[in-house]
């Protein structure tokens, strides 16, 4: 059974409510009309009225049944104002959080931290930092995270793959790349991938010396000596931790080397770099980025992401959102 089909049985029927804040955006009200129909989530939209019902109008999209919050008009704005501020205590003033919910990202996480619906979509307009502040301000990170992540399901075929982070911390220490790698190796099972975990360098087992290959040399350390269970190794070259023969010749008798699905990059740079470059030249579907740690199911969209993007990132996150 392929990823999405599996997803899409454990979600059916569920009545999960997602909020897309860029209800306004033509690839988000097809993903979105799509999912009504095919009873996956039930979307919910922000934006205004007469604008979403022109642009679904221009696209014979069918959005009977699909609630839209124009946030201009809504009639609870006080008391998420007042629970803003409550979570924000010290931080945020009444003043500023008014202001703040006038930003659909900031609306949409507050309607998740409400509990009025259970998940939220967001990020085909909105680059990744104004998309997941708020959820790092207000959701904030899940008992035992220090920080979140982003990782990418990387799919072709029957080959599926979790890179990670590819989208949120510019750079890592030590105990934060480990902490990445065993958030990563958790997101790898929800998907059916039994985790072998390669934390990235451009030097396998010392054959390179840097303050930063070092780094990785500790954070593997760190991370296996966390989930000593899990087949974890590092420092490796993306070569020795993918192809079985460069394995065996550059770290012989590792556990991963040459077979690592689970690759954790050493900075966000060479993250956000690595992905898209496996998505643009190697042909792989790229899904996410699917945020690790976060106390709520809350999914940032690439701006490059079609409707089947959309689609796709909203059926995970409504799965997150089951248990
Ligand atoms: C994620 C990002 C926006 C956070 O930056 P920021 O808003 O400047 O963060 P700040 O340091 O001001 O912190 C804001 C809040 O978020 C929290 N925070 C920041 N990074 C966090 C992380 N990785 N995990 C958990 N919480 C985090 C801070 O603790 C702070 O909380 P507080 O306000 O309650 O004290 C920033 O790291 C960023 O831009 N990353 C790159 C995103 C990107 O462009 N990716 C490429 C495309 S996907
Ligand atoms: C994840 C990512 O790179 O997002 P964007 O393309 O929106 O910058």
């Amino acid at each position: 059974m392929d990823l999405f089909t599996g997803l899409a049985s454990k979600v059916k029927g569920q009545n999960k409510r997602v909020v897309f804040p860029e209800g306004e955006d033509e690839r988000v009200l097809g993903a979105a009309s799509r999912l009504k129909k095919d009873g996956l989530v039930e979307p919910v939209l922000l934006g205004n009225t007469a604008k979403i019902n022109e642009v679904s109008a221009q696209n014979k999209f069918d959005l009977t049944g699909i609630e839209i919050i124009d946030p201009a008009t809504y009639d609870d704005k006080q008391a998420m104002i007042d629970s803003l501020v409550e979570r924000r205590k010290g931080k945020t003033t009444p003043e500023q959080a008014a202001q703040m919910i006038g930003d659909v990202s900031y609306f949409g996480t507050m309607l998740v931290y409400m509990n009025k619906v259970d998940a939220m979509v967001s990020g085909a307009v909105h680059a990744t930092g104004d998309t997941v502040r708020p959820a790092l301000q207000i959701i904030k990170t899940k008992p035992g995270n220090s920080r979140i992540s982003g990782a990418f399901i990387m799919e072709k075929g029957d080959e599926r793959y979790v890179f990670a982070d590819c989208a949120i911390n510019i750079e890592l220490g030590a105990q934060e790349m480990a902490e990445v790698a065993l958030q990563s190796a958790e997101t790898a099972q929800l998907f059916d991938i039994d985790p072998k975990v390669a934390l990235l360098s451009f030097s396998t087992k010392g054959s390179a010396k840097a303050d930063v290959v070092t780094k990785v040399a500790e954070a593997t350390e760190i991370a296996q000596g966390l989930a000593p269970n899990l087949p974890i190794d590092g420092e490796l070259q993306f070569d020795a931790a993918f192809v079985p023969s460069v394995g065996e010749r550059k770290a012989p008798g590792s556990k991963v080397a040459g077979h690592a699905n689970v690759f954790v990059f050493p900075d966000l740079q060479s993250g956000n770099i690595g992905y898209k470059i496996a998505q643009r030249f190697g042909g792989f579907e790229a899904i996410g980025p699917i945020l690790q740690g976060l106390n709520a199911p809350i999914s940032d969209l690439s701006r490059g992401a079609s409707e089947e993007d959309i689609y796709k990132v909203a059926l995970i996150t409504a799965a997150q959102a089951l248990d």
